[in-house]
């Protein structure tokens, strides 16, 4: 029969009492935030070339051991202002033990070398050191692994088979890739600036406030849904969930906010045609007056609506 995954608790089962069991053997599968942080890279070739990528990626600042000649792509890197500033390329082998570079220096290492030996060697330096390893050649002495990728924008997903089929991660990355829905980028977009707006109208962290805000948020995600999440890139949108939902202790659902921020925008680019047609037409007076008095208007409907 298949394993199923069942994962831990949610807050809501909390109270169930339902402790699902333990499956030993997994990975723990993080997100590391490695903005200027020392890697070591130790070698030049294909994988050297795919880790220097995701590392420059996030942005962390990477000392490559390795003689020429380099993967072409790691050279380009090396040699292109966007990204030379984040590489320190030291061109010769890595001695291991002797070696002036101290694996203690770095936060995590990397090899990609055809050197088994020498892989095993560094590994065990790491070890002693406390630093996490990956070590391309020998999965069995990898702390982590690389596995295949999804990114669009802020969104990452990644496919691990616990080292037992990279190619097929690679494929099982493909299906997942073609199920997501086109605009799914922009879902997580702008859920990303609600949450943030939402975090400066009602600041502060743990407590009841922060229960509140959880228990809102969730909500308010499960009624919205991923694909009209997209709508809150727009300042208007949110602003009127915020004030009618957040403010209220209340949800506001989409088809809600459909009607009445499409009025209030209609009436601005109403406003905005007929100053315009006004002023064309050298009736200035009596159009900023009209102008005017919808301006007022809309202001008085819009917070009559709070
Ligand atoms: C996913 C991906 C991410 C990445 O590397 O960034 C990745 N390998 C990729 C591709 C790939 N690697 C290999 C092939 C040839 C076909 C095949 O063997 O399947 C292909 C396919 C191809 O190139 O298309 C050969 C290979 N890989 C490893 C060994 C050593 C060994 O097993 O002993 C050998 C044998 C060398 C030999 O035979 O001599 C080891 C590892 N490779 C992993 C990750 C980790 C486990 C991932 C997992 O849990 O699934 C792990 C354990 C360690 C690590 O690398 O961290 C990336 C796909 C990225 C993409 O396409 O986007
Ligand atoms: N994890 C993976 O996804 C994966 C995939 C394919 C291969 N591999 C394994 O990873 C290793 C590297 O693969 P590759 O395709 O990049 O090989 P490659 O032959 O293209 O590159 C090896 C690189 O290591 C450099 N090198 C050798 N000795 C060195 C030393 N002492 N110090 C610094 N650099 C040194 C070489 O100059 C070369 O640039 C292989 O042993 C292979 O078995 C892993």
């Amino acid at each position: 029969m298949a394993s199923t995954s069942v994962g831990p608790p949610s807050r809501s089962d909390m109270a169930n009492d339902s402790y699902p069991p333990i499956q030993p053997g997994a990975s723990l599968m993080l997100a590391l935030r490695l903005q200027d942080r020392p890697i070591l890279l130790i070698g030049g070739g294909v994988v050297a070339s795919q880790r220097l990528y995701f590392l420059l990626e996030s942005g962390a600042h990477i000392t490559l051991v390795s003689p020429s000649p380099l993967e072409p792509s790691i050279a380009h890197r090396i040699s292109d202002p966007s990204t030379s500033s984040q590489i320190k390329w030291h061109e010769r082998p890595y001695l291991g033990r002797t070696d002036p570079i101290k694996v203690s220096d770095f936060d995590l290492v990397m090899t990609a070398i055809d050197d088994n030996p020498l892989s095993a060697q560094v590994c065990e330096m790491c070890r002693e050191e406390r630093v996490m390893v990956n070590v391309a050649d020998i999965p069995p002495q990898c702390d982590f692994y690389f596995g295949a990728q999804i990114r669009q924008g802020p969104l990452q997903i990644m496919i691990s088979t616990g080292g037992l089929g990279p190619r097929a991660s690679a494929m099982i990355r493909d299906i997942i890739r073609k199920a997501l829905p086109e605009n799914i980028e922009e879902s997580v977009k702008g859920i990303g600036s609600l949450r943030s707006d939402l975090r400066k109208r009602a600041p502060g962290v743990g407590g009841e406030r922060g229960q509140q805000r959880m228990d809102w948020m969730k909500d308010l995600c499960d009624l919205w849904g991923l694909e009209q999440m997209t709508r809150f890139n727009d300042e208007e949108t949110r602003r009127f969930v915020l004030d009618q939902g957040w403010d209220n202790g209340k949800m506001v659902s989409p088809t809600e906010v459909k009607g009445k921020v499409q009025k209030v925008g209609q009436f601005w680019e109403q406003v905005k045609q007929f100053g315009h047609t006004q002023l064309a037409a050298g009736v200035s007076g009596f159009g900023a007056g009209l102008a005017v008095a919808t301006v007022a208007t809309i202001y008085l409907t819009r917070n009559a609506a709070r």
